[in-house]
């Protein structure tokens, strides 16, 4: 059994492979190195011969990961590690190894998954954009803060934006303007996600006019999978990638 994780910002996303190429036979998103080893140990008949992950952490605490994953599980951990170039895709940043593994490996999910040219968006802690040209060369990209950053900055820096996760949940249920502030800071920024998309897909147009494929992913990508009815969400689009980028053999 395999084990894969990505580890962003947030969350730590994780499933289990029977084999390499099989569906995965149990998944889960958790919050810390902690709640992971309590889940995977949770699991019947656990029994882990490889594990190979992601991380956009900082490298003490991916090491700290990989250290709990060896010592509970005594299992092989390989880790993504950046390219300047894989599978026909040309990393476009100056330096290359600055460019978020992530990203990288969605990339590289899109382009297999749909040779040509890609938009990949990514909405997770930060939201994303990488352009990848029907050749394989990635022009570049954007960053900006995601939904659980644009609402924690209003939370933080407002006196008064103050709300709980069940109002923030029910109001999502329509766009329209919000008449209590947990409707107003939820469908604001959502709004707002929306406008990061749209204004991305200007762009790729300016490019290739219709000739590309967008790709939506991170957790949050349904907040915007409305505005792009054309685009693929591919939630586990990372993990496709990471399997290109750690091939079992
Ligand atoms: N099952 C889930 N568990 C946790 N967060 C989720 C889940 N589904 C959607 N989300 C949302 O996804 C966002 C985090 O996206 P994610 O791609 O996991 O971020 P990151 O990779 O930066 O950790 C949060 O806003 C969270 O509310
Ligand atoms: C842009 C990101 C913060 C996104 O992380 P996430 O929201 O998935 O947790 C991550 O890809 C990252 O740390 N990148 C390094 C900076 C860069 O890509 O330029
Ligand atoms: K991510």
């Amino acid at each position: 059994m395999i084990l894969e994780l990505d580890c962003g910002n947030s969350f730590i996303k994780w499933r289990v492979l029977e084999s390499d190429q099989a569906k995965a036979s149990a998944e889960g998103v958790v919050g810390s190195d902690f709640a992971l080893i309590e889940s995977l140990a949770a699991l019947p008949g656990l029994s882990l011969t490889r594990c190979r992950l992601v991380s956009v952490r900082a490298l003490e605490e991916t090491n700290k990961l990989v250290e709990v994953l060896q010592g509970a599980f005594g299992v092989a951990v390989s880790c993504a590690v950046s390219a300047r170039e894989m599978a026909g895709v040309r990393n476009g940043y100056e330096d290359f190894e600055r460019l978020g593994l992530d990203r990288w490996l969605a990339m590289l999910g899109g382009f297999k998954l749909a040779p040509g040219a890609c938009l990949v968006l990514d909405f997770g802690t930060a939201a994303t954009a990488d352009f990848i040209a029907a050749d394989g060369e990635h022009l570049g990209g954007f960053i900006c803060p995601g939904m659980p950053l644009m609402r924690n900055q209003l939370r933080t820096h407002t006196r008064k934006i103050r709300y709980d996760d069940a109002a923030a949940e029910r109001a999502l249920e329509r766009l329209s303007p919000g008449r209590t502030t947990a409707e107003a800071v939820e469908r604001g920024c959502t709004l707002m996600l929306r406008g990061f998309v749209l204004t991305q897909l200007e762009l790729a147009r300016s490019y290739w006019g219709d000739d590309f494929t967008v790709f939506l992913t991170g957790g949050d990508a349904d907040l915007v999978s409305d505005a792009v009815p054309q685009a693929r969400l591919v939630p586990d689009l990372v993990f496709v990638g990471l399997a290109m980028a750690c091939p079992l053999s």
